[in-house]
């Protein structure tokens, strides 16, 4: 199974004490809903986002766990399954888990849930843990002639998830999280005007028309970490940057900037992402190109048609440090 921080589509390294290059084992897809998780309230207020707080009345995760450990190397050479924690055992740990602990980010929820794991397993040298959040929004209903948020019934969100991704391994009697990535997966943003892509390399595979002003439609992933890890892993949430105002950050910048390339984009919102929050380290993209297909000009001369980009899709992967600043 490859490492959790995969479901971010990032490569790591591997934690085993020997040289063997893979030996862990896990879940994926433990799903874990809990109402009245606490708030995550804005630590400050950025001028491109209006973002004050997240209230997790209805707080939803969908988990993967893998554990390392020397002493699961029995289980494969001797057929001996004395140290297995059954996976089962994994996913009903992690679900309990959302009702012991009082947290209000994933990503404290999941560093939690791993010290957990090594205090419960004393034999588990590491514990991975992903997650990726499962949205949900609170649905306006009339309530006494004004249409407000029921506060108690929600749609499903299927775009702009908030995730997190830890590794906490022991280290004597302590737990030290070693890998810790936070973002938000999925944010789909579409302008319509505004962006150009022309003056690439022109020769004899060349068949894409060069674009002054073209409609940019793309996906993307944003991942960031902190300078000191515990910002961003800690149940403390003072110095937490939500991903409400990172997605805002980046619709904003795309809004101003008369981009000449979805590069051109990912490195200028990477750039105000890092000067608003000066606790963040780097941000990483992975951008998914779907440009729609212009079909014609609308014959009252305002306005085009468009429809669906073909396959295959283009897709840009880039981090932005402060060096970058
Ligand atoms: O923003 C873009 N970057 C590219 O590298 C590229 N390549 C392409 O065909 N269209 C685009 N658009």
């Amino acid at each position: 199974m490859p490492s959790t921080a995969s479901l971010h589509g990032q490569a790591t390294g591997n934690a085993s004490t020997t040289n063997r290059p893979t030996m862990h084992y896990g879940k994926k897809d433990v799903f874990v809903y809990r109402t009245y998780a606490k708030p995550l309230k804005a630590n400050k207020q950025i001028p491109e986002s209006n973002f004050q707080e997240r209230k997790n009345v209805l707080f939803g995760v969908d988990v993967q766990v893998a554990l390392h450990g020397q002493e699961f190397l029995k289980n494969y050479t001797d057929g001996d399954n004395s140290t297995c924690v059954a996976t089962d055992s994994m996913r009903n740990f992690i679900e309990l888990s959302g009702g012991k602990i009082e947290f209000s980010t994933i990503d404290g929820f999941l560093v939690e849930t791993a010290k957990g794991f090594l205090k419960q397993w004393p034999h588990i040298e590491q514990v991975d843990l992903a997650g990726q959040s499962v949205e949900f929004d609170d649905v306006p209903v009339e309530k006494n002639g004004v249409i407000e948020n029921s506060g108690i019934m929600f749609r499903p969100r299927k775009t702009e998830r908030p995730r997190a991704s830890v590794s906490v391994r022991r280290n004597g009697d302590n737990f030290e999280v070693v890998n810790h990535v936070s973002g938000i997966t999925d944010v789909h943003l579409m302008k319509i005007t505004g962006s150009s892509f022309k003056d690439f390399i022109q020769d004899e595979y060349t068949k894409l028309p060069e674009k002054e002003d073209r409609n940019l439609f793309i996906y993307v992933d944003i991942d960031w970490t902190y300078n000191n890890p515990e910002d961003g892993a800690n149940l403390d949430t003072s110095n937490y940057v939500p991903a409400e105002q990172i997605r805002d950050i980046a619709a904003t910048v795309f809004h101003e900037l008369n981009d000449q390339s979805i590069q051109h984009l990912v490195y200028v919102i990477g750039q105000r992402i890092l000067e608003r929050f000066p606790q963040l380290k780097d941000v990483s993209y992975y951008t998914n190109n779907r440009t729609l297909s212009e079909v014609a000009e609308a014959s009252n001369g305002q306005g085009k048609v468009y429809t669906e980009p073909t396959l295959p899709y283009g897709f840009q992967a880039f981090t932005v440090t402060r060096d970058d600043l």
